[in-house]
């Protein structure tokens, strides 16, 4: 089986050779999947990144939470605790700063931090999925150890976002893997049991 590293790596060159034009089809689409998940409604605090290297552009779905009153929170590079995340609360009017792999992040400022307990979606960044609903992630491991921290009963709330072209046949599981339940395309509602 092709390894983890050699499907990251061509992954990764399929997403960042789509065209601006396709991005923005995609980031549209993504909008009226996402509205239109059953746990949109009733989900608050929600989750999502900053987009990085082809990732599914999240901007248009970020102004719409914005619009429809819903908190946004983005992943912070945890400053002493190397592999972990903190999810800081992003604004408008929030500053930026780039971390050490060239992804844009609010500042991390106390009063801003929400647990990750209490975020009612989480949409997760990923490189490669499968049809059994595993992830593939840039490798840092980040998103498997925010999911192992939490009770079974919250991976409902975690969902995958990606473009149709990251999608693989099957992926080679790692130990600490915890598959993903829901991941949307901007064409499709992918669930996994
Ligand atoms: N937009 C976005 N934000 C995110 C993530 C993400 O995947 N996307 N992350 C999700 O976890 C975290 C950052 N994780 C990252 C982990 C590794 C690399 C990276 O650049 N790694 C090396 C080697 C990669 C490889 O093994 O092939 C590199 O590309 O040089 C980037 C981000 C937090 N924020
Ligand atoms: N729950 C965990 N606890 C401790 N270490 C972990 C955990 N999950 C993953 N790791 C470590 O993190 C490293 C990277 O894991 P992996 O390649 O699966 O990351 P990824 O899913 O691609 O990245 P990400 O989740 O950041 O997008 C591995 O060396 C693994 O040992």
């Amino acid at each position: 089986m092709t390894s983890r590293s050699v499907i990251r790596q061509q992954i990764r060159l399929t997403r960042q050779q789509l065209s601006s034009a396709e991005q923005q089809t995609a980031a549209k689409k993504l909008v009226s999947q996402i509205t239109n998940l059953p746990q949109f409604n009733t989900s608050q605090h929600i989750a999502l990144y900053l987009t990085n290297d082809g990732e599914l552009d999240t901007s248009l779905l970020i102004q719409t939470l914005w619009q429809l009153h819903k908190t946004v929170y983005i992943p912070v590079l945890h400053p002493f605790t190397a592999g972990y995340l903190v999810f800081v609360r992003y604004e408008p009017t929030s500053p930026l700063q780039t971390n050490k792999f060239g992804i844009k992040q609010p500042l991390l400022a106390c009063q801003n931090i929400i647990p990750v307990a209490e975020l009612d979606l989480i949409f997760t960044p990923l490189v490669a999925f499968d049809s059994q609903g595993n992830r593939l992630g840039m490798g840092g491991g980040f998103y498997d150890r925010t999911l192992a921290q939490l009770p079974a009963d919250y991976r409902s709330r975690f969902v995958g976002l990606a473009h149709s072209c990251q999608q693989v046949s099957a992926l080679p599981i790692a130990s600490w893997d915890i598959p993903l339940q829901t991941i949307v395309t901007p064409d499709k509602i992918w669930r996994f049991k």
